[in-house]
């Protein structure tokens, strides 16, 4: 399975900052791991034209109406981009959006050949409590339809409290957790489950990327703040190449 970074620029970016992306473009244009950048829906269109993979950061579960300031699958496909975030806990807390219309909009962006980056993850005193798990296979019953496969979707393991904090959990756990992820979903989906990617995100920067991206059942990363800049980015997808 070929492995995948993906920036997730969350409500950040302007055109100023489209060179980053050419800078990122220039240096990774044979990059031996998959790189993507989920932006902003004001700027879909201009990163697709940098030759970068672009994707969106949430989608509509249906294709058009009234629905004033919501985007549909099919209008995120329509600018050139290729994925989407369902899941995120942003969207889950911001927006309360709760597994069934996680799976509604993963089913859309399916449809409209979008490739899902699905998110999953605990709060902090899940966490503490020792639910992880429990919590993250639930998520999964949930929010994963089951015509899932390992072409159409990617699962983002992303905890909660380690989003933005500068916090991680330790390889153990994160090793322990994708373990438990990877048989779940090998249980549910057979072969296709073994082979669906699985991401680390909450954190990750160029300083504990190759100690992540070193476990077995990490097959890449879901950036936020560091994939705003190239300088930040770079050496993550670096690291990740290093590891594939
Ligand atoms: O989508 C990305 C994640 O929420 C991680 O964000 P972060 O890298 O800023 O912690």
């Amino acid at each position: 399975m070929r492995k995948l970074i993906a920036g997730n620029w969350k409500m950040n970016g302007v055109q100023a900052n489209l060179p980053q992306l050419d800078t990122l473009a220039k240096a990774h244009d044979n990059a031996s791991v998959d790189v993507v950048i989920c932006g902003p829906a004001t700027l879909l269109g201009r990163m697709v034209a940098t030759g970068l993979t672009i994707g969106g950061q949430d989608c509509h579960p249906i294709t058009s109406g009234a629905h004033t300031g919501d985007i549909s699958a099919p209008m995120i496909a329509d600018t050139g981009a290729t994925y989407v975030i369902t899941g995120h806990y942003e969207r889950r807390t911001d927006h309360s959006e709760n597994d069934a219309l996680i799976a509604a909009k993963t089913a859309a962006g399916w449809d409209a050949g979008l490739h899902v980056i699905l998110c999953i993850g605990e709060t902090e005193a899940q966490y503490r409590n020792g639910e992880t798990l429990d919590v993250l296979r639930r998520q999964m019953d949930h929010s994963i339809p089951d015509a899932a496969t390992a072409e159409t979707t990617t699962i983002a393991y992303e905890p909660i409290w380690a989003i933005g904090t500068g916090l991680t959990p330790t390889p153990d756990e994160i090793a322990t957790v994708h373990a438990a992820l990877r048989a779940h979903l090998t249980a549910r989906f057979g072969a296709s489950g073994t082979a669906m990617r699985l991401l680390y995100g909450g954190s990750v920067k160029a300083s504990n990327a190759d100690d992540i991206f070193a476990l077995p059942n990490v097959d890449g990363a879901l950036v936020g703040g560091a994939s705003l800049k190239a300088a930040d980015f770079s050496p993550i997808i670096t690291a990740l190449e290093r590891s594939a």
